[in-house]
Parts: C-alpha cells; structure tokens; sequence
C-alpha cells in the first residue's frame, strides 16, 4: 500500500500539482465555496485537506495551522507527493498607514524573522516567490499591495510594537508567520510559491482585535478573505 506522508496523511495518489495552503482549518472551508466536485481529503492534527475543481482545473487545499514549523511540515509532505505549486492564503497585520483591513498583501520577498528557516539556510538567503506566479498575481490583482512583508515566530511579544515601527521604517508592507517559510523551504525544493494575505489588522491598531474580527466575521475582514481566496484561484488558473 502506498505510504501516508505522517502529519498530512496523504499520498501521491491525492496530490495535483497545484496545492492552496491556509492557516485556519475553517478557511479550508472558505476556499472550497469557490470549487465544485470537491471532496474532503484528511483531517490529523492541524492539517485538514480537501481537493476539487476551480474552472476544470483540480487543486488541493491543506491547512497548516500557525507558525513556521507546521508549515514547513505541509510543504515538505505536498513536495514528496508531488505538488509543485503551492499558494499560502493567509491573514496578516499591515505595516504601513493606508492599508485598509481587507486589502490584499502580496510578497515580494519576506524578512526570515522566524527560527526555523534558519535550520535550513543561513540568513542570508533570500524568501522570495516564484516570479512567474507573481507576475500574474500583478495581472490579477493590480489592486493588491505589493512588497516586502516579515515572516515572526513571536504573536505576543512584549516589544512588538518597536519591532513593528523598525520594520515599517524600512518600508514593509506586512507581516505573518508562514510566508517566509513558504518561500525559504519550497525553493530549496524546487516548488513555485506565492502568499496572498488578507489585512486583518492596521497598522498600529490592536493585533488582538484585529485577529478576532476576522474570527467574528467582520465584513471587511471577510470580503478580504474572498478575495485573497480569488486571487489565488485565478493565479494558478492562469
Ligand atoms: O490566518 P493565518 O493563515 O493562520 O495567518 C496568520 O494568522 C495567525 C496568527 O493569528 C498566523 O498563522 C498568521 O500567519
Ligand atoms: O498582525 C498580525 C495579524 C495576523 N498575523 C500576524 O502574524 N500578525
């Protein structure tokens, strides 16, 4: 019998080459509104997975669950069952003043701000997407707000404010917990990768609420969930 990858639970036989990956396991649910003919896959641990069809053409979509560590765990099993691109759909606070909730993030690169990239790569080495899915992200979504955005490890750290401003002051755009990760580990193996974030939280406004809005079903925050979902769709349609 084929073998189950240990934390995903799936096999070759479930993978296409096209893989959506989301933080929450709820957003998987968002995101199979916009397939038809899908079907749950696995739920273990964090990673729950289903696969179906946006305009004839088959995706997976797994969560990850939050942090680094986790998301490289999904990308290194959807990488040994074959998946060869893989979209983060995630949420993010903003660092610049403007960026309304609900407004697309896209990287262009992330700030390894993480500890477990590191493991893998010294520091020096760029976390940036493919540059062809982000080319047509731009074709998609010119709306959306390009540029850099840092990858942390850390949701409640005492000093988030001053590390927030330090890397505002450089010119971020945004901020999660998975991207760099995304864009670190699915270069070194060989997998196109792209992070479309929705802005849950402004910048300088409260971290906490701004997470528990998206939870709470805020209109903004849930059209914004849409419309990264969309884009990601449209991207590896194109
Ligand atoms: O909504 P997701 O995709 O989980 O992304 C963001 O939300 C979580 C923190 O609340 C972190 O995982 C962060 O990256
Ligand atoms: O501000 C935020 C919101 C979501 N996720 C983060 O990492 N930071």
């Amino acid at each position: 019998m084929e073998e189950l990858q240990a934390h995903i639970q799936l096999k070759k036989t479930d993978a296409v080459e096209d893989a959506i990956i989301v933080g929450d396991p709820a957003r998987v649910d968002q995101v199979a509104k916009f397939l038809t003919e899908f079907r749950e896959l696995k739920y273990n641990r964090e990673f729950r997975s289903l696969r179906g069809t946006y305009k004839n053409k088959e995706v997976l979509v797994l969560s990850t669950g939050v942090g680094a560590p986790s998301a490289a765990i999904a990308i290194e099993e959807l990488h040994n069952i074959g998946v060869k691109r893989i979209i983060r759909v995630g949420s993010a606070g903003a660092l610049q003043l403007g960026i309304g909730l609900g407004n697309p993030i896209i990287g262009e690169g992330a700030v390894r701000d993480d500890g477990l990239t590191k493991m893998y790569v010294p520091e020096q080495y760029p976390a940036v997407p493919s540059s062809t899915l982000l080319a047509k992200a731009k074709e998609i979504a010119p709306e959306a707000i390009y540029g850099i955005i840092r990858s942390h490890d850390g949701f409640y750290m005492d000093n988030n404010e001053q590390t927030q401003e330090y890397w505002s002051n450089f010119g971020l755009i945004g901020e999660d917990m998975e991207s760099g990760a995304l864009f670190t580990v699915g270069r070194l193996r060989g997998i196109e990768t792209l992070s479309i974030l929705n802005n849950v939280v402004a910048y300088k406004e409260d971290l906490q609420a701004g997470v528990n809005d998206l939870v709470s079903g805020d209109d903004k925050v849930i059209e914004g969930e849409k419309r990264t979902i969309e884009i990601a769709l449209e991207v590896l349609n194109k």
